[in-house]
């Protein structure tokens, strides 16, 4: 797979410095997370790294090519975006929305064969959200819906995910299976960048980290060497508790008294 990178990164966020240049890949096999406060630039690393927005300095690359470079359907072939709002104007069904994911393979007139249903059906059973598949989209519950666009990517099956909180919405067990499936996905030698609220979700399941601060500082690297309280607390402006649950940190907000 192409690993998708940043090259001297700043992404554009209006009235914002350009803080520090982002410079990293996405290797195969790897799963990052993304933190930061409400408005550090998440989103919009996300989607300068999907190629929907310009950066304002720098490049996104995909293996050696800017994506600047790329046609959007090389791309799609390649990276798959689950984002954070969901645009449901459109009356389709749960199986019509999950076979969108396979529009990057199939030339512009083509109808989508059995091969592209079945896979469709296998991604929403995963998902668990199968047997609503002929069901409007519009009427889903908020974590159904979020599973219905993990699925639509999981029928993509790009290389590279990007998901905007993909954890949104969804109960204790699906935020488990889904964050159990990305995983797989990893295993199977395709990557994972993901924005995560939840630290210790980050902690527990992100291999790599990148830390974004209001101010457009930012850090990355290897989890364990990011999971530092005294930088996650000023990252969140809060004060934490850590312990170590199965072998991982686990971060507490500190209660004021
Ligand atoms: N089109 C725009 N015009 C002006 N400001 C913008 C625009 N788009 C984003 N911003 C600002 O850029 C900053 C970063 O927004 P972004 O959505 O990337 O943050 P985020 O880290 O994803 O936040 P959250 O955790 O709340 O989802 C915010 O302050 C936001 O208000």
């Amino acid at each position: 797979m192409n690993p998708l990178q940043a090259r001297k990164l700043v992404i554009d966020i209006p009235g914002r410095g350009d803080g520090e240049a982002l410079n990293f890949a996405v290797e195969q096999g790897q799963i990052w997370g993304v933190l930061g406060p409400n408005g550090a630039g998440k989103t919009t690393l996300l989607h300068t790294l999907a190629g929907l927005r310009s950066p304002r300095r720098g490049s996104v690359c995909l293996g050696k090519h800017p994506l600047a470079d790329l046609k959007r359907r090389t791309i799609s072939q390649q990276l798959g975006m689950v984002f954070q709002e969901r645009q449901d104007g459109f009356p389709a069904t749960v199986l019509e929305t999950a076979l969108i994911g396979r529009h990057p393979w199939l030339s512009p007139w083509q109808m989508e064969s059995g091969a592209d249903e079945r896979l469709a059906r296998r991604a929403l059973d995963q998902l668990d959200v199968g047997h609503l598949s002929d069901r409007l989209v519009n009427t889903l519950s908020g974590g159904e819906r979020q599973r219905v666009a993990i699925a639509t990517v999981l029928t993509q099956a790009p290389d590279t995910w990007l998901l905007d909180e993909p954890t949104n919405h969804l109960d204790l067990h699906h935020q488990v299976s889904v964050l159990q499936l990305l995983t797989e996905q990893a295993r199977s030698g395709r990557s994972v960048f993901m924005c995560l609220h939840d630290l210790n979700l980050a902690a527990r399941w992100c291999d790599h980290l990148l830390l974004l601060y209001p101010n457009g500082e930012a850090c990355w690297g290897p989890a364990e060497r990011m999971l530092v309280p005294a930088a996650l607390e000023r990252l969140y402006d809060q004060e934490l508790l850590t312990v170590e649950v199965d072998g991982a940190p686990l971060f507490v907000p500190k209660k004021a008294v």
